[in-house]
């Protein structure tokens, strides 16, 4: 469990952090999403000690990260892949890590069969590529076979196979009765891995909710309505507190009003309408509505499907 209380944290006339309450709780996985610059990084390098807040407090398992006196069984982090020695093989990068906890070889060659390493376990990290840094940063926060798992972009860099991989892992431990707190900017991905997600926008939570619940209350329900008679239909819709926009000739977009509102409006107003679709939201166009206002570089031409 992470317990985060008006955590807050400034380097100088920057706010990176302010002032956030959130909860993480065991048992299942927590996506933490946020567009660049929200705030993420500096959060999970607060949660395990190696940025100090500049006000407030988070713990995890119930101290702050600093107290507990193993906290490799407490913890396990992937916050940045290249802190390795390059000069050092992954085995004795893990070897050396383990000793810090009294860990024994046994539990640093399980990781590394764990995390799919064997082949180059006894080879310098200097040459690995990103994916097997990756995989050797997983198998680090796996030693301590901790409670809690907090991973930085888990995914990046590794191929489909990996991608699959860490999604299956990241579900398994918390299946375990663990804490998994990933962050990731592949939303699709996160779509299908975190049951629930915390989203940082210009440091402050824009969202902390159950995934379904993301994407239902941001975007609301998407509804296509085909008609000949769009003119007559947009003023309708509007006055039942709808947000209705033309795409093409025939094709409005409603927001804001179930299928079958929209049909009974329809109806009663004499217009015909040949297609009512409703259309399931992604959650990546769920957190670009909830995010919009918060992005530090947007690029110029933002997608015109979400405004639709
Ligand atoms: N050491 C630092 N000194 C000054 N400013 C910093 C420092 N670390 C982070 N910041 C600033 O704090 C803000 C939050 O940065 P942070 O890296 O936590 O964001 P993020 O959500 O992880 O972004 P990204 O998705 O790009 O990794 C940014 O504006 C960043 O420039």
């Amino acid at each position: 469990m992470i317990e985060a209380h008006s955590l807050s944290k400034r380097y100088g006339a920057k706010t990176a952090v302010d002032g956030i309450d959130f909860t993480v709780r065991p048992g299942v996985v927590t996506g933490f999403l946020g567009p660049n610059g929200a705030g993420k990084s500096t959060t999970m390098r607060m949660i395990v000690g190696l940025d100090r807040p500049s006000g407030g407090w988070v713990t995890v398992n119930g101290k702050p990260y600093a107290r507990h006196r193993a906290p490799m069984h407490q913890v396990g982090a992937l916050l940045d892949a290249k802190a390795v020695h390059p000069g050092r093989s992954a085995r004795d990068h893990l070897l050396a890590l383990a000793a810090t906890h009294r860990i024994g070889g046994k539990r640093v060659d399980e990781v590394i069969g764990l995390t799919g390493l064997e082949s180059v376990a006894r080879t310098r990290v200097k040459g690995f590529s990103l994916g097997m840094g990756q995989r050797l940063g997983l198998a680090a926060a796996l030693l301590g076979d901790p409670a809690t798992l907090i991973l930085d972009e888990p995914i990046n860099g590794l191929d489909p196979e990996g991608v699959v991989w860490v999604r299956r892992l990241a579900r398994g431990l918390a299946a375990e009765g663990r804490t998994v707190f990933l962050s990731s900017h592949l939303m699709s991905e996160m779509a299908q891995t975190a049951d629930h997600v915390i989203i940082l926008g210009r440091g402050r939570i824009v969202a902390d909710a159950a995934i379904r619940d993301v994407i239902g209350g941001a975007a609301g329900e998407t509804v296509h309505v085909r008609t000949r008679q769009i003119e007559q239909l947009i003023p309708v819709l509007e006055a039942a507190g709808a947000t209705a926009s033309r795409s093409a000739p025939d094709l409005l977009i409603v927001t804001g009003l179930a299928a079958p509102r929209i049909a009974e409006l329809a109806g009663a107003s004499g217009v015909v309408v040949y297609e009512l679709t409703p259309v399931a939201r992604s959650l990546e166009e769920a957190y670009l509505v909830l995010t919009r206002d918060d992005v530090e570089y947007r690029s110029a031409q933002p997608p015109t499907e979400v405004d639709a």
